[in-house]
């Protein structure tokens, strides 16, 4: 379970950032951050992830200054050939991922970011996880797409959902290919209630 020094506010839209930190014993308040997420060009996964983590926590936190509050954000990547893929643009894209990804190993980062609001501190970290995935056939690529599930995802699957069918095995944290790395919000907790 995690243990928040103060009233954690959630910096995301994503319902899966929701429901792992309710698993995780926390109900925040949830305040999506409107940052654009287009990457800068010589951007590397982690400094994507984590510099785009930073940006969300540090806009919902400057609305909330001087607040007794903890503000988390976040955000996913999938890299496959260091070639970095976000959210699918639209259906094509989509089956475009879903075909860079099949019969491959990619890795997921997700980047963390907590701010203080009362102090302004900011910690942030990342975690990395190796995803395994079997071959996926054209028609089965337009099958998943026509369900809708991959299109709000980085990568454009879900482990969580029915992509699960395709991941033949993991290396690293499963709730950071979900989209919150639940061991690393931890730490950073810790971090952020600890000496300077
Ligand atoms: C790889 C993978 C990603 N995802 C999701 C997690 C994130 O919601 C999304 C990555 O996009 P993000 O841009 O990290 O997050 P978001 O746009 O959903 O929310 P916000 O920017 O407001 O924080 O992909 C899964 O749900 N399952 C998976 O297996």
């Amino acid at each position: 379970m995690l243990r928040p020094p103060a009233p954690l506010v959630l910096a995301s839209a994503s319902p899966r950032r929701l429901d792992l930190l309710r698993q995780a014993g926390v109900e925040p308040a949830v305040e999506p951050a409107d940052v654009d997420e287009t990457s800068p060009p010589g951007a590397t996964p982690e400094s994507l992830a984590v510099g785009l983590a930073r940006t969300k926590a540090q806009e919902v936190a400057a609305g909330h200054a001087g607040e007794d509050l903890v503000v988390l954000g976040a955000d996913t990547v999938v890299v496959v050939d260091g070639r970095i893929l976000g959210k699918p643009t639209d259906a094509d894209d989509a089956a475009r991922m879903l075909s860079a990804l099949s019969g491959r190993t990619h890795h997921v980062v997700t980047g963390v970011a907590l701010v203080d609001a009362r102090t302004g501190r900011t910690v942030d970290g990342l975690a990395r996880t190796d995803v395994r995935m079997r071959h996926l056939d054209a028609e089965e690529v337009a099958a998943y797409v026509a369900t809708g599930e991959p299109l709000d995802k980085a990568g454009a699957y879900g482990i969580q959902g029915l992509a699960a069918v395709f991941v033949e095995g993991i290396e690293g944290d499963y709730t950071n290919v979900v989209g919150l790395p639940l061991p690393l919000v931890d730490v950073l907790l810790r971090q952020l209630d600890g000496p300077a």
